[in-house]
Parts: C-alpha cells; sequence; structure tokens
C-alpha cells in the first residue's frame, strides 16, 4: 500500500479521528483495514463474526495509540458484547452428536444462548467483560474459573457452538482455560489482568440494520420499537394468554408436532421490533430442565438464574413462541437485556406468519425438536401453510424426529439395531439406499448401539 493510500484512510474515519490516525504505526494501520475487511467477509457469507471492538459505536475515545492486539483485548478499550447469535445450521456441527443426557438444562439459550439450558437454558452471548490490572487467582465454582487468566466475551468463542444466547457454563470455561494470548514482540507494558464483570453487559441492544450494538438509540434508527404485553394480573387463569399484545394470537402451531404457538395477526412486523421479557417463575436447576419452557438467566459469570414459565397463570405469552427448525423460518432472536429475556424480530414478520424463535441447538434437540437437516431451499417453509405440509418421521425407539424418512431410516441404523434388523426383515427399509456419508448430521442417540454402516 502506498504512504497516500495509508494516510487516506477514509475507509476508516468513523472509528478514528486523525490524531488516532496518524499516531498509528503502518502496521496497525494495514491491521485495522484488514480487520474490518474479514469481518464484512465473514459477515457476506453468513458466518457470525462479532464486531471488531474498534468498529463498534461508542467506544471511549482513546488518547494513546492503538493497542495492535485489540481484537483480542485492548485495556484501554471498552470491550461490547458480541452480536448475537442466529439459528446455526446443524450440518455446521461435527457430524457425531454426543448422546442425549437427561439432566441437562438447555440454556434454550444461545448461550443466550440467548443460551439454554440442555433443556432451554443458555447464556447471553451478548455479554461483555471487562478486566482491570491485579493479581489474578483462579478459584474454582462450578467447575469454572472464578477469575480466568484469559479474556472472555466476544471474539473468542467458536461461532459454531450452540448460543446466540444460549452458550453453556462449561463451553465459556473451556473458552477461558484455553484462551491464549497471541504473541506480541513488540515492546509493551505488561500487567496481569483478573476479570471483572462488566456490570452492565447486558444493557445494549443491537440494530439488525447496522449490525450493531447501542445503549439508548441507535444513531440512525433512533430508540429500539417495542411491542408491550396486555397487562393481566399475575395468578388468574389463562394469564399467559391474557398478555398477549394486540396484533398476535395464539393458536395451532404451523409444525406439526409442536402444540400452540404465536401467530402475527395485525399488521407486518418490522424488523427490530421488541418483545418482553418474558415471563415466568424463578426456579431451581432442576426444575427448569424439566420444564420446557425455561430460559437461563446470567447475572454474573458464575451466578445465573432460571426462569420458568411453565405455569399459564404466572407467565406471559412468550412461553408459546415455538423454536425455529432453519434460518429461513427464524424470525425472533433471543437475548438478555437488564437481567430479562426479550425477543427481537429479525426480519419482518408477514400477517399469517408464525413467530420463531431459536432455542439453541443443544435445548432443542433436548427437547426432541426436528431440524431440518436435508434444507432444501426450493421447499423452504416461507409461510404457515407451507411448513404444515412438513412430514415428520419419529424414530420409535427414542424422540429424535426427521423431515426425511431416509434420514430416520439412517438415524435407526446407526443407533437402534434390533428395529433395524426388524425393518429389514419386514421390508419396510431398503439397505441399499442408506449408506450413510460423513457429511450427513444423523443423530446419535443415547439407544446407539454398534454404528453399522
Ligand atoms: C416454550 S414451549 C412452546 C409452546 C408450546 N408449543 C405449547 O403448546 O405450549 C416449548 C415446547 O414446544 C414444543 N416445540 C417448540 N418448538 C418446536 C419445534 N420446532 N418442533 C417441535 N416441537 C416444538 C416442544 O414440545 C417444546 O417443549
Amino acid at each position: 500500500m502506498s504512504s497516500s493510500e495509508e494516510d487516506d484512510f477514509a475507509d476508516l474515519r468513523r472509528y478514528f479521528n486523525e490524531t488516532e490516525w496518524s499516531s498509528l504505526a503502518k502496521a496497525e494501520k494495514k491491521r485495522y483495514r484488514n480487520v474490518r475487511r474479514n469481518h464484512r467477509a465473514m459477515l457476506a457469507i453468513g458466518l457470525n463474526s462479532p464486531v471488531p471492538a474498534f468498529m463498534r459505536k461508542g467506544r471511549p475515545q482513546v488518547s494513546e495509540p492503538y493497542n495492535s492486539e485489540e481484537d483480542e483485548w485492548t485495556p484501554h478499550l471498552k470491550r461490547f458484547p458480541p452480536a448475537p447469535r442466529r439459528f446455526q445450521s446443524p450440518t455446521s456441527r461435527p457430524a457425531r452428536i454426543p448422546a442425549r443426557r437427561p439432566a441437562r438444562i438447555p440454556a434454550r439459550i444461545p448461550a443466550r444462548i440467548p443460551a439454554r439450558i440442555p433443556a432451554r437454558i443458555t447464556a447471553s452471548s451478548q455479554r461483555g467483560l471487562t478486566r482491570r490490572p491485579t493479581a489474578s487467582t483462579p478459584t474454582e465454582q462450578e467447575g469454572g474459573p472464578a477469575t480466568p487468566t484469559g479474556p472472555p466475551g466476544e471474539g473468542h468463542h467458536s461461532p459454531l457452538k450452540p448460543t446466540a444466547s444460549g452458550r453453556r457454563l462449561e463451553t465459556q470455561n473451556l473458552d477461558y482455560n484455553s484462551y491464549h494470548r497471541g504473541q506480541n514482540l513488540r515492546d509493551r507494558s505488561r500487567v496481569s489482568y483478573t476479570e471483572e464483570e462488566e456490570p452492565k453487559d447486558d444493557h445494549y441492544f443491537f440494530c439488525e440494520d447496522c449490525n450493531d450494538f447501542f445503549i439508548e438509540e441507535c444513531e440512525l434508527h433512533g430508540p429500539p420499537v417495542f411491542v408491550h404485553d396486555t397487562p393481566a394480573p399475575l395468578g388468574v387463569p389463562d394469564r399467559a394468554k391474557l398478555t398477549l399484545p394486540p396484533g398476535l394470537e395464539v393458536r395451532t402451531s404451523g409444525i406439526a408436532v409442536a402444540g400452540l404457538g404465536v401467530f402475527n395477526h395485525g399488521n407486518t412486523v418490522a424488523v427490530g421490533t421488541h418483545y418482553g421479557p418474558y415471563e415466568g417463575e424463578t426456579t431451581d436447576r432442576e426444575q427448569a430442565v424439566e420444564s420446557g419452557y425455561s430460559w437461563l438467566i446470567y447475572k454474573d459469570r458464575l451466578l445465573h438464574d432460571y426462569i420458568d414459565a411453565k405455569r399459564e397463570t404466572h407467565s406471559n405469552w412468550m412461553r408459546y413462541v415455538n423454536c425455529a427448525r432453519n434460518d429461513e423460518e427464524q424470525n425472533l432472536v433471543a437475548f438478555q437485556y437488564k437481567g430479562g429475556i426479550l425477543y427481537r424480530s429479525c426480519k419482518p414478520i408477514s400477517v399469517g406468519e408464525e413467530l420463531l424463535v431459536w432455542y439453541g441447538e443443544e435445548y432443542a434437540r433436548d427437547l426432541g425438536i426436528v431440524f431440518d437437516y436435508i434444507w432444501d431451499k426450493k421447499s423452504s417453509a416461507k409461510d404457515v401453510n407451507e411448513s404444515s405440509k412438513f412430514q415428520i418421521y419419529s424414530c420409535p425407539g427414542c424422540l429424535f424426529s426427521y423431515t426425511s424418512q431416509i434420514y430416520l431410516h439412517k438415524h435407526i441404523k446407526r443407533c437402534h439395531q434390533e428395529e433395524y434388523v426388524r425393518l429389514l426383515g419386514a421390508g419396510e427399509i431398503r439397505a441399499e439406499s442408506l449408506e450413510i456419508s460423513s457429511r450427513e448430521d444423523i443423530l446419535f442417540c443415547d439407544q446407539q448401539r454398534a454404528v453399522i454402516t
């Protein structure tokens, strides 16, 4: 890059003033350009890429040059939470899936899951952390370090981990422990950091248009739009339905086996519309795991609550929102805001369309929810009528279900040997079509036997 190109920072003018820019070394300027280019490239191909710290609005102005390790952690930059995660295609997961463990609670949550408890409990991906210089002595609680030696937060979690706000605590700890600071050969003063929970790490909204966080209002699009619940006294029968905001209704879901769901019957819901908070009773882990209606709410790194909407008398309409089975279907994102769970529309929701949020892969799996493993754009469920055409093929031996019979048969072949042999004998399965390719994401269940290939 020529020096005039280097000095022309029009592309990065949003993020630096002239003084800051001129104080940067050539390599640092190049690096910021690369970071921005990579971030955009990842977004362009549909990957979840947290907005690099220097590109976030509201970053504090600095009086010294930016640290070139900013992408990992820059002490003088305030850290902002990573972008909320969206539906993650099951095909992006490793082919082999751990057997189901009944005690797991999904953090219905992407980690914010909007992280769910392996039964719909998840951690908030909208978590940001700051650190302050101090000595660090790791202590253990819930299997994780109280004062992790490495930085958590954005940019360091695998984008393939399940959670939009639904990351599991174990995953977080793993990330802390496995984090290694990049080597920097340049002179710099070294300090050791103890992690300090940024007190307002769930005080951010996210603008779907700018792909950026904001606190009170987005610079370009203003304050967040909220649709409020209809007030209803706590404890009255059917309270959850009474709280439905105007324009929404509860009726049989377009997903064949899902029970009730929430539909838009008012005007088209614009992108960036907020609902919530999710209402329910604070409960313990055991009950949350059993419920099917709980979210995990992070209070700080080590403490969390479980909010359970099982009782219709003590919850709101959000308990009826079902889980999207694929990217196309998802029109709501769950995230943690000020200690509660909000849903935000991530695409326009037409009249007649069902509201569908992503619970987090693990939680959904624990609930036996069907994913579209062989998602075909041509037959995508764009509306309720189409989605109700889905044929569900359920495994007689476990909870897993598929939208393709051949995938169900492959699952039976893999996990339920006796049933497989029986179906073969009865002529209900034809062995020749059941080769399992390494690219196929066939679920293992806890009744898994020998793998027959
Ligand atoms: C939070 S509740 C949603 C409301 C629920 N449908 C009802 O009638 O009360 C979660 C439960 O709905 C069902 N569910 C949600 N999404 C589903 C999906 N995509 N496929 C199948 N069942 C689903 C599961 O039984 C799950 O335990």
